[in-house]
């Protein structure tokens, strides 16, 4: 949660730059076709885990299994932002990046100073994650941190202090504003930032609209039916910024994997930290009446909805909770094996973010699975060290 300082600066209205006008072309299928590649068949390795992992408390992982209809749609998603890249790479081997031709519109200072905000609102928020940014290149860093920002802010919508008062409508305003924005014109500064990340890097829209559609489902959803269920919603609010991300961190120009094994990664770590988030949030969702928790699997473990609202730790719900960290650290498994594909100067901060949230598991299990009443985290002394060892481990990656 949020000052509400800070969520007031992240509101502040700003001048609305001139922007450029800077189409993102995203249309996968169609050059899908034209090019007549063949259909995606995905490889069992690079499969997102979700139908796999259903088994998990009984079961090892089933990787063979079908795809579910959630997975089908995240995936589409994937292989969308994938073809960007790929194309961006294509056209920058052909001398003429995408975003050249159109970018004649110098902001200048004001958009230096708009990125110089993103990184103020980044270190104010996620500080460890700020200082794991100061590696990456000037231009990535800025560009990461004007991501961090939109999904901040839109995170707010539904979280911050105003959120008593969005209605889809505001939601829709917002999604509106960002087709603006990646269109080349901004509404104030924050989002000139973004606008201008989005005309340099490779960047579908779909994730961005896709994390909206998230915050639309918490304006009126508080309980998640089975993990498929779960699985959108994790996609949305956290899945999302991994694809919004890799086309700015970069993939190893020598890397051997192919861009959508990477983007699968991408998309595991988002999902595993959602999960972890719910995980460790059990006791303050249920007071404000939500349940993150797939219900046929509670009903499996022969809990109720009441037994989570009493917020007792009983065996039935440590053995459940065992259970939900092993798929969550499943995800995260999944998502480690993609980080040493990326640009060696991003695959730092992603690793110290990962094993950071990892080890929320780990307090969980340390607090003998009592996720009702005490909170658990990562204390500062280890938040500091995950910078260094991380940095140690992906130098050795490289
Ligand atoms: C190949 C490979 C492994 C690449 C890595 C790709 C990558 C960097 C993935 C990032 C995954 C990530 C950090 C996801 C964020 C997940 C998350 C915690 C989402 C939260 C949603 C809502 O949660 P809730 O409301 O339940 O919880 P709170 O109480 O509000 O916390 C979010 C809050 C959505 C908004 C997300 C952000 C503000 C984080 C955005 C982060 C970035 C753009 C930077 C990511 C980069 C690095 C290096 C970690
Ligand atoms: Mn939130």
């Amino acid at each position: 949660m949020v000052s509400s300082s800070s969520a007031a600066a992240l509101w502040t209205a700003a001048p609305h730059p001139h922007g450029s006008c800077i189409r993102i072309h995203a249309i996968f299928h169609q050059r899908h076709q034209r090019r007549g590649r063949r259909p995606v068949v995905v490889a069992s390795s690079v499969r997102p885990l979700q139908a796999a992992s259903l088994a998990v408390a009984t079961a090892p992982v089933a990787v063979a299994s079908r795809r579910t209809a959630a997975e089908e749609a995240v995936y589409e998603v994937v292989l969308r932002q994938a073809a960007l890249v790929e194309e961006a790479t294509h056209r920058r081997g052909a001398g003429a990046p995408r975003w050249a031709e159109e970018d004649a519109v110098d902001w200048g200072l004001l958009l230096g100073d708009a990125y110089h905000r993103c990184g103020e609102v980044c270190a104010e928020y996620a500080k460890t994650f700020y200082l794991g940014t100061q590696l990456m290149t000037p231009e990535r860093r800025k560009a990461v941190w004007a991501i961090y920002v939109w999904c901040r802010r839109t995170d707010e919508l539904v979280d911050g202090p105003n959120s008593s008062y969005i209605t889809p409508k505001a939601l829709d305003r917002w999604e509106k504003r960002l087709e603006d924005l990646f269109e080349g014109r901004p509404y104030d500064m924050y989002d000139a930032a973004l606008s201008d990340t989005v005309s340099k890097f490779p960047v579908d829209i779909q994730p961005f609209k896709d994390m909206i559609e998230g915050m639309r489902l918490d304006l009126w959803k508080s309980r998640y039916r089975s993990f498929d269920e779960l699985y959108l919603y994790c996609y949305y609010v956290a899945g999302t910024v991994g694809l919004m991300t890799v086309p700015v961190m970069g993939i190893a120009p020598d890397s051997k994997a192919s861009t959508e094994s990477v983007y699968n990664a991408a998309l595991a770590l988002g999902i595993a930290n959602q999960l972890t988030n719910i995980l460790r949030d059990v006791g303050e969702d249920s007071r404000r009446g939500r349940i993150y928790l797939p219900l046929d699997e509670l009903a499996e473990a022969g809990l109720t909805e009441e037994d989570i609202f009493r917020g007792k730790v009983t065996d039935k719900w440590r053995k459940f909770m065992k259970g939900q960290i092993l798929r969550a650290r499943l995800f995260f498994d999944e998502a480690e094996k993609g980080v040493a594909h990326l640009d060696s100067a991003s695959r730092w901060p992603v690793l110290a973010s990962l094993w950071l949230y990892r080890q929320i598991l780990d307090a969980i299990e340390a607090n003998d699975y009592n996720n009702f009443t005490k909170r658990a985290y990562v204390n500062k002394a280890k938040k500091l060290l995950s910078l260094p060892v991380a940095y140690a481990r992906a130098a050795v990656a490289s």
